[in-house]
């Protein structure tokens, strides 16, 4: 299916705006899975098993399995999502940005050797860069618009002509890049006034927004910021805050208890 098809489907389905990030790091796994072979995998999937019916999206980070050349276990857990929990698109976190040809290996990596519904990306070399991506119609594209970490503002919020460049990167992709309609753009959920901003040029466009829980971003202030007439378009991101909610065997439930938490507050300003 079209990866705009699952998204709204899982927000219907799943009544959820919440993506959950796949981001492990073993030195923050509970005690009694320390000496499994297979921990990564294990961890992350009972988290998957744990939350699935609450999510809109899994967003597993690229950069948190190859530091632990970890490749193939996140080839097996895609393919888990895929196989288990049928219609939870998955979102490659991979910011990736190239000439157009070293860009299409990073689209075979992408979407047929990680088996992603849609990726990262960066915008900053221009079109021909994002091109093979954009001509997977199937599959979304989400560019960096105005991203959550403090140096955002550095480059992000220069003056362009009387506006700054995260306006004009928003208003290129959503007028001139998407037209197979699959593009969404990230903007983080610590800059509320930005994420305003964001929407009100893009329309209906999806924001895929990390920032809250350990960053500290503000629910309300993302959603009422950021919700289209409908009451989604929203992304919301959470790695860390839901991961390592629990630290003991009951991890997994911890997880899940956090995940619903975030929905139902989420849900209470939509
Ligand atoms: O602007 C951005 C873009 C991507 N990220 C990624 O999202 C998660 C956030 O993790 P938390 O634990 O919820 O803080 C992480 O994978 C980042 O690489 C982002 O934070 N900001």
């Amino acid at each position: 299916m079209h990866f705009m098809q699952s998204l709204q489907a899982a927000w219907t389905r799943n009544n959820s705006l919440v993506c959950v990030g796949l981001d492990p790091e073993p030195s923050k796994f509970p005690a009694h899975l320390k000496n499994h072979p297979d921990v990564v995998f294990e961890f992350c999937r009972d988290i998957v098993n744990a939350t699935a019916d609450l999510v809109c999206a899994f967003k597993p980070q690229i950069a948190h399995f190859a530091a632990l050349r970890a490749e193939e276990t996140l080839e097996r857990l895609i393919a888990h999502i895929h196989a288990e929990h049928p219609g939870v698109p998955v979102i490659l976190d991979a910011k990736r940005g190239d000439i157009g040809s070293t860009a299409q290996h990073y689209v075979t990596e992408a979407f047929d050797r990680y088996g992603a519904d849609a990726v990262t990306l960066n915008p900053y070399l221009g079109r021909d860069s994002v091109q093979p991506f954009l001509n997977r119609a199937d599959k979304g594209v989400i560019l960096l618009c105005h991203t959550s970490n403090p140096g955002a503002a550095d480059l992000q919020d220069l003056d362009v002509g009387g506006k700054p460049l995260y306006q004009h990167v928003a208003k290129i992709i959503a007028k001139d890049w998407n037209t197979h309609g699959n593009c969404a753009l990230v903007t983080g959920a610590t800059w509320p006034e930005q994420l305003a901003e964001v929407r009100a040029i893009v329309g209906d466009v999806p924001l895929l927004v990390p920032g809250i829980g350990a960053q500290g971003g503000d629910v309300e202030a993302v959603v009422r910021n950021g919700r289209t007439a409908a009451g989604t378009g929203l992304m919301i991101s959470s790695s860390r805050a839901i991961l390592y909610a629990g630290h003991n065997v009951d991890f997994a439930t911890a997880a899940r208890k956090a995940t619903q938490d975030l929905r139902d507050t989420i849900n209470r300003y939509r």
